[in-house]
């Protein structure tokens, strides 16, 4: 498995640097294509880089944005990932991107997983996926000691499955492993020491510890302090 690191002086270069190159991907994938998806992370970290890329100059409505995660809360909770990307990336430019939805207002994911996976089916392989990465080594929602885990890794993994775990507050949804490698191009977006010990910590580890390491080969892993 081999991935390229690539570390930035501060949180702001990487932003600038990581939505350019993004934006690069998506005009690459649009040359050769009618239509690119996009897969973006939740949580803390990617706020930034939204900021920029969705005033990236490019064929917008030609790309669909999906998240590689969700958790299974409606759109008005602070928790919520689709909340984060409506309004720091569908605005501006992207505003034209066509949103693929990750979250049903139903109780349990179970009840939505046909219903969500058909339309992400429709548009693989995915062109670009930016992923984040916990301190646990756990990427979208691949948790150590997930109760779907091992499933989620495996060649055959439905496209959405969902995902729970211990500490983790609400249920998941998430892509699975083989949907995330089929993308064209693969970044990891990862902030602090903690989490850049996480990763040299997940060396030579099976996916199953951490689950980082089934979606690193050929990624390009973006780190600042
Ligand atoms: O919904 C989520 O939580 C994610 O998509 C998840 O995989 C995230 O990328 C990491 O947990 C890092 O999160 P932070 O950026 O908040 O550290």
């Amino acid at each position: 498995m081999t991935y390229e690191f690539r570390a930035y002086a501060d949180r702001e270069m990487l932003s600038i640097e990581l939505a350019q190159r993004l934006a690069g991907d998506l005009r690459s994938a649009l040359q050769h294509e009618e239509r690119a998806a996009l897969v973006v992370p939740g949580g803390t970290s990617p706020g930034p880089i939204f900021d920029d890329l969705c005033a990236a100059d490019l064929d917008w409505n030609r790309v669909d944005v999906l998240l590689g995660d969700e958790r299974w809360v409606p759109e008005d909770s602070p928790r919520s990932n689709t909340a984060l990307v409506k309004s720091r990336l569908l605005v501006d430019r992207a505003v034209n991107a066509r949103f693929l939805p990750l979250y049903a207002a139903c109780d349990r994911p179970e009840e939505a997983l046909e219903a969500l996976a058909r339309p992400i089916e429709a548009v693989l392989p995915l062109a670009v996926v930016l992923l984040g990465m916990g301190e646990d080594m756990h990427t979208a929602s691949l948790f150590p000691g997930a109760d779907r885990l091992a499933e989620a890794l495996a060649p055959d993994a439905p496209t959405l499955m969902a995902m729970r775990a211990s500490g983790v507050p609400e249920p998941r949804i998430t892509l699975s492993a083989h949907v995330l490698n089929g993308a064209m191009a693969k970044h990891v977006l990862i902030f602090g020491e903690g989490k850049r010990e996480a990763l040299q910590a997940a060396r030579g580890r099976p996916p199953l510890e951490a689950p980082i390491n089934a979606v690193l080969d050929e990624a390009i892993v973006h780190w600042a302090p």
